[in-house]
């Protein structure tokens, strides 16, 4: 399995995703923003951090960048492309993901563990998972996820939502969403389900040392569901 980071100047887990690609077995690659070709690649990781310094809105300007030519080319043919907290606010600039990434409910950045329930298993990304409910890392400012009435109701109807913040027992309410996100989204697909985009880390959880291991677990599982 092929995989290809892209690395935007601001950008901060691109070597974290890298590490953890590679420990689970993909042969990664880093490309850098102002390139213009995706080397070949199974999997496309947008990764997360402060892009651009998050001027105008977080990843706008990333979502302008050379590369996203040819990472839009590559979503729009079908090609897996996942989006992690900075990603995922690139990827919903960038028009391959419905909706938008407003401030946080209470206005702090948020870093803490979380607990996110998977939706939808019917995809290459989380098919054939055996675990429901993960823990993952949050670390954002802008990770409260929203969109308009007709979206949500699409989002709904074609099953685009992939993660709702829960607890650990998947009880998804007020009490579980840390930053205020419409329904308790934490991640959404696009139509198609190959492009998805979420908040939470998986990268910053593959290690005991660290602060858990359930990221170990999504990374083996994501790598066997898109073999
Ligand atoms: N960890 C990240 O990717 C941070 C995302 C974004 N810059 C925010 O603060 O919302």
């Amino acid at each position: 399995m092929h995989s290809s980071v892209i690395t935007f100047p601001g950008s901060n887990c691109d070597r974290d995703v890298d590490v953890a690609l590679k420990k689970f077995g993909f042969k990664n690659k880093m490309v850098w923003h102002d390139d213009v070709e995706l080397p070949k690649s199974d999997l496309v990781v947008l990764p997360g951090g402060f892009s651009y310094g998050d001027y105008l809105r977080c990843g706008s300007m990333a979502s302008k960048s050379k590369i996203m030519k040819s990472v839009l080319n590559f979503a729009q043919g079908g090609g897996k492309v996942m989006g992690i907290c900075n990603g995922f606010q690139i990827l919903v600039e960038s028009g391959l993901l419905p909706g938008v990434l407003l401030r946080n409910k209470y206005l702090e950045f948020i870093c803490k563990n979380v607990f996110v329930k998977v939706n939808n298993k019917d995809n290459s990304y989380f098919k054939d998972d055996k675990k429901d409910i993960y823990e993952f890392h949050i670390a954002h400012n802008e990770g409260n996820y929203f969109c308009s009435n007709e979206q949500i109701k699409e989002i709904n109807d074609n099953n685009q939502i992939a993660l709702f913040y829960s607890d650990e027992n998947g009880n998804i309410n007020e009490q579980s969403n840390p930053n205020g996100s419409l329904q308790n989204i934490a991640g959404v697909f696009n139509k198609q389900k190959n492009v998805l985009g979420m908040m939470p880390h998986p990268e910053r959880m593959i290690d005991p040392a660290l602060s858990g291991e359930d990221g170990s677990i999504f990374f083996e599982n994501l790598i066997n569901n898109l073999k």
